[in-house]
């Protein structure tokens, strides 16, 4: 398969740089920070590549009581963009409450959610046996506990991020298939870094895509996801 791995910073991709991938044409990019660096450099690659699955991984903070700890990699059903929308005095509201959808495909209307390809997570969560559920994407990484508190009762997440949402949308875009996984650096919480491991959280991550990848099929086959 042609693939696209997408991931934000240097240290969550080392292990992915020095791997020889084979029965693959594998094309791996540093995009930077948060949303609009994924976005752009999503773009350019499928642009570019024209691959025929993106790969969006890194790191991520997960929610208390998700049943993630430190060091868990976790698959995306949906990226929720945890920040566009409005905050009135009673709290935050969304896209989809004050009407303005963030893209459009004939009838159908994206707002905060972008659901990726429940077959496709099945089949990635089923070869890792790991957890799958919502990522949010956010601008401002959250460091106190009574925000994270505040995102558990909206979205109901596993875990946030900065870019996840961005690719997502790219891809919704561009009709490419997607899957997101991540490593959990930290539990979402009042800011403490010395509570981090985003060393082994990369590691992590980089191993499972590196295990999904050696299990899809080859180019020759071209059946995905397999039967
Ligand atoms: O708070 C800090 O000073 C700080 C120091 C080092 C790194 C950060 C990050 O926010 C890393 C952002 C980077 O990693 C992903 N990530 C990891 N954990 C989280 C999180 O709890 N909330 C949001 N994003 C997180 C993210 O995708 C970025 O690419 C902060």
């Amino acid at each position: 398969m042609n693939i696209a791995v997408l991931y934000a910073v240097a240290v969550e991709g080392w292990l992915l740089n020095e791997t020889r991938f084979s029965g693959h044409s594998v094309c791996l990019y540093e995009t930077g920070m948060g949303k609009v660096n994924a976005a752009h450099v999503c773009t350019l690659a499928i642009e570019r590549q024209r691959p025929d699955l993106v790969i969006s991984t890194g790191i991520c903070g997960a929610y208390p009581d998700t049943g993630l700890v430190r060091g868990d990699v976790a698959v995306a059903r949906r990226e929720i963009y945890g920040d566009e929308g409005v905050v009135l005095a009673d709290g935050f509201v969304g896209l989809e409450e004050i009407g303005i959808a963030l893209f459009r495909d004939g009838q159908r209307e994206w707002f905060n959610v972008f659901d990726l390809d429940q077959q496709l997570v099945d089949y990635a969560t089923g070869q890792l046996g790991c957890l799958s559920g919502t990522f949010l994407t956010l601008s401002t990484c959250t460091g106190t506990l009574a925000r994270a508190m505040q995102y558990k009762e909206m979205f109901a997440p596993l875990c946030e991020n900065m870019e996840g949402a961005a690719i997502a949308h790219v891809c919704v875009m561009t009709h490419t298939p997607v899957l997101e996984l991540r490593g959990v650096s930290n539990i979402v919480q009042d800011r403490d870094l010395g509570t981090w491991d985003i060393k082994e959280a990369a590691k992590n991550s980089q191993q499972a895509v590196i295990r999904l990848i050696n299990s899809l099929p080859s180019e020759a086959t071209r059946q995905f996801p397999p039967a």
